[in-house]
């Protein structure tokens, strides 16, 4: 019921926020639903490392932040997302890895102005996380065992409570991310389909 309440008829733009443990999949889920269903893919850690390497006054302080698996203050990761929403030129998205904490949460809905439709929530065992990220080899600062460590103890504290808040509302959709990224899609793909936006 949760998806297919969408009308095409709505002027706000569609929200889907993206959730799950670092390493759960959820930017490898959100290039392939963009791509499946043509949601535009804004991934709120990629804004951020995007701001850090442009020299912005707020770069050193991002990376810290980043380094030590902390979250950044609200205000600057929602205006990433306001603007990159409002350049898009979509009206569908996938928020990717935000809100991190209930602050973030408040923050998006005062000023963007909106509160998602549905809220993504990849379910993954710690063990097959930490195996996820230490894999990755991406170059990230917070690819390594220790920020490993700190960032799912900050997932659990900080951003669980925001799934719970919106379990209560009816808006989660929980995704087992265990098996195969395929495997993993196809539990995605009905959600999505089910959707008349
Ligand atoms: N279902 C899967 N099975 C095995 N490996 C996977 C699966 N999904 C993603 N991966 C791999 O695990 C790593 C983490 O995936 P991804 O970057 O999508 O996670 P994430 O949730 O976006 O993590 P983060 O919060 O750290 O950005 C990547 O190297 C990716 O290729
Ligand atoms: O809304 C956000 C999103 C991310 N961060 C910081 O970035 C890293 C990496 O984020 P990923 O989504 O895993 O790419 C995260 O650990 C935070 O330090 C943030 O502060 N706020
Ligand atoms: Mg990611």
């Amino acid at each position: 019921k949760l998806a297919t309440e969408a009308t095409s008829n709505r002027c706000n733009p569609f929200i889907t926020f993206v959730l799950g443990g670092p390493g759960s999949g959820k930017g490898t889920q959100c290039v392939k639903i963009a791509e499946t269903f043509r949601f535009a893919h804004l991934s709120a850690g990629d804004l951020l490392r995007e701001e850090m390497s442009s020299n912005s006054e707020n770069g050193t302080m991002i990376h810290d932040i980043i380094k030590e698996g902390k979250i950044v203050p609200s205000e600057i990761t929602v205006n990433l997302l306001r603007k990159a929403i409002h350049s898009s030129g979509n009206h569908k998205f996938l928020i990717d890895g935000f809100p991190r904490n209930e602050e973030n949460r408040i923050a998006f809905e005062r000023i963007v102005g909106v509160e998602p439709d549905i809220v993504l929530f990849f379910d993954c065992p710690e063990e097959e996380m930490v195996k996820r990220v230490l894999n990755r080899n991406q170059g990230r600062v917070d690819d390594n065992i220790d920020t490993m460590k700190k960032r799912l103890e900050v997932f659990k504290k900080l951003n669980l409570p925001v799934i719970d808040y919106y379990s209560a509302k009816g808006k989660v959709c929980k995704i087992n991310a265990v098996g195969t990224v395929n495997e993993v899609f196809e539990k995605v793909l009905p959600v999505f389909a089910a959707l008349r936006i």
